[in-house]
């Protein structure tokens, strides 16, 4: 039997964890220690684990977050208002499958853009597609996606990502342009899928913030309704840091 072969047309066919497994097991002689339907299904749970585990690499490279964020890190023994069984609950993404959204608000360094990136981080994890995102970062791009032409398409790749994080809202004034991009991603997204929002600012001066009333009144309806609350307190994280160094 012409095992090369057999090797490369595995690779041809993509499955090349499969043909690296293969050659291996035939190096060591171990082929024989397995029936044929043990060795298949070896052969088979090797491919599958690899693809699942390339697809979670890239779902995470996607996301864009700016650091890696675990939820197994999480410090719950700070003092900082944070509800361990109501973030459990989070973390297991119930929320998305009922398509609600989470507000984190705090003052700087207590931790929001952690726990949204490490919820996002779990939502890869579990193949959902997500984008992370400075708020005022994403609204610029959108608005000079508005002048070559490619809004709608910019739009699009934002709904279908099935879990949104907009960090560090409401941190830059909102022009024309701003307050009508995020009324459509918040529309294009409602009831439809998720969305993280983290805040320095609380949710009560976010209508100030958003300005124009009727514009401000239908993006706060549609967030503010079906939202988990997260609101941190405590000293900054980074002090701790900082102390520590
Ligand atoms: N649960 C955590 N476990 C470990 N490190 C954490 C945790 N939460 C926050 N940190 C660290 O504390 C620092 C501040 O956290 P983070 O950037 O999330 O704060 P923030 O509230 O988003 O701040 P800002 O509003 O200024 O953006 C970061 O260096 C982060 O890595």
């Amino acid at each position: 039997m012409n095992n090369n072969q057999t090797v490369e047309k595995l690779k041809q066919m993509r499955l090349g964890a499969m043909a690296e497994l293969h050659l291996q097991q035939l190096k060591d002689n171990r082929i024989e220690k397995s029936t044929p339907d043990e060795y298949l299904a070896l052969l088979t749970d090797h491919q599958w684990e690899d693809r699942q585990n390339r697809k979670i690499q890239r779902l995470l490279k996607q996301a864009g977050f700016k650091q890696r964020a675990d939820l197994a890190d999480i410090d719950h023994n700070q003092n900082r208002n944070l509800d361990k069984n109501m973030f459990d609950r989070l973390a297991t993404l119930d929320f998305m499958s009922r398509k609600e959204n989470i507000i984190i608000t705090g003052a700087s360094g207590t931790g929001k853009s952690y726990l949204g990136q490490a919820l996002g981080h779990q939502a890869c994890m579990m193949q959902y597609r997500t984008i992370y995102s400075n708020t005022a970062r994403l609204l610029k791009k959108l608005k000079l996606s508005k002048v070559d032409g490619t809004y709608l398409k910019e739009l699009n790749r934002l709904l279908k990502a099935e879990l949104l994080i907009l960090d560090d809202f409401g941190l830059q004034s909102f022009d024309n342009h701003a307050r009508e991009a995020l009324m459509d991603i918040i529309d294009d997204r409602h009831n439809k899928t998720s969305t993280i929002i983290a805040s320095q600012i609380p949710v009560s001066a976010w209508y100030d913030i958003i300005g124009e009333g009727t514009i401000a009144d239908a993006i706060l309806d549609r967030i503010v309704n079906s939202s988990h609350r997260i609101g941190l307190k405590g000293e900054s994280l980074r002090k701790g840091i900082l102390k520590k160094e």
